[in-house]
C-alpha cells in the first residue's frame, strides 16, 4: 500500500478548523467538501487520460479526456457522502456508486447494509471515500469487495488515518494494491477506537445534529 499525505498549508488550516469541538454540521460539511477537493486532486494526478480532438473557434486540436471506461467514485455511507460532492466537483465524468457500512461501536463489526455499485468492476479505477480510516475494518471488506467485482485499481481518499488502522490494511490486504491519501495521518486509537486527536464522529458531526 502508498500512503499518501497531502502535505499542503490549506490542508493544514481547514483539517484544524474541522478538528475544533465547536465547529458547527455547515462548516464541518463546507470544510469536508474543500478537504476532498485538495486530496481529489493529488490522488488523481496519474489516473488514466485518453486524447480527444476538438475545435476551438479558432482551430482543430487534440485536447486529454478521462479515459473510458470512467473512474468510479464510491462513497461509504454515512459519512463519506460528505466527500462526494467534493469529489465530483474535481472529477465531474466520473460515473458514481454507493456502498452503506456501518461499524458496530460495541464489537467493531461491520455491517454492509447497502450497495451500489456495476456488477462488473472489471477495468475500472475506484476512489473510494471514506473520512475516517480507524481500526481499518471498514475499508479492508470495501477494498476486498471492490477487488472481488474486478476493479482493476483502488485509490482511497481519507480525512484521517490511524496508525493501527494502516498497520491492518496492509497485513489484510496482501497483493492487492491500494493507494491512500490522506489529509494527517493522527497518533493513535484510543480505548473505544476513535482516532486520537481525531475529529469526533465524522458522521454525526457531517449529518447528526441540527444546529
Ligand atoms: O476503521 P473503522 O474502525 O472500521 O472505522 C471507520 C468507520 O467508522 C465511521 O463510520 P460509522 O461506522 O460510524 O458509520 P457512519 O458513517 O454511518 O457514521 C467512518 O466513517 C468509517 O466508515
Ligand atoms: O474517530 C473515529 C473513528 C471511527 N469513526 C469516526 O467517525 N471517528
Ligand atoms: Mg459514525
Amino acid at each position: 500500500m502508498r500512503v499518501h499525505v497531502v502535505d499542503h498549508p490549506l490542508v493544514a488550516h481547514k483539517l484544524t478548523v474541522l478538528r475544533k469541538r465547536e465547529t458547527p454540521s455547515m462548516i464541518f460539511r463546507q470544510l469536508t467538501e474543500e478537504l476532498v477537493m485538495l486530496l481529489g486532486y493529488e490522488a488523481t494526478r496519474d489516473v488514466a487520460v485518453e486524447p480527444v480532438t476538438i475545435e476551438t473557434p479558432v482551430t482543430t486540436t487534440t485536447g486529454t479526456r478521462l479515459a473510458r471506461p470512467r473512474p468510479l467514485v464510491v462513497p461509504i455511507l454515512r459519512a463519506g457522502l460528505g466527500m462526494l460532492e467534493g469529489m465530483v466537483k474535481m472529477a465531474p465524468s466520473a460515473e458514481v456508486g454507493f456502498l452503506g457500512m456501518a461499524r458496530n461501536e460495541e464489537t467493531l463489526d461491520i455491517v454492509t447494509y447497502a450497495e451500489r455499485l456495476p456488477a462488473d468492476l472489471t477495468g475500472r479505477h475506484v476512489f473510494l471515500l471514506d473520512p475516517m480510516l480507524a481500526t481499518g475494518g471498514t475499508l479492508v471488506e470495501a477494498i476486498r469487495f471492490l477487488y472481488e467485482r474486478g476493479a482493476a485499481r483502488v485509490t482511497c481518499l481519507c480525512l484521517l488515518a490511524a496508525p493501527e488502522g494502516i498497520a491492518r490494511l496492509e497485513e489484510s490486504l496482501g497483493d492487492m494494491e491500494v493507494d491512500l491519501y490522506l489529509a494527517a495521518l493522527d497518533e493513535r486509537l484510543n480505548e473505544r477506537s476513535y482516532i486520537v486527536p481525531g475529529l469526533g464522529d465524522a458522521g454525526d458531526r457531517l449529518y447528526g445534529l441540527a444546529e
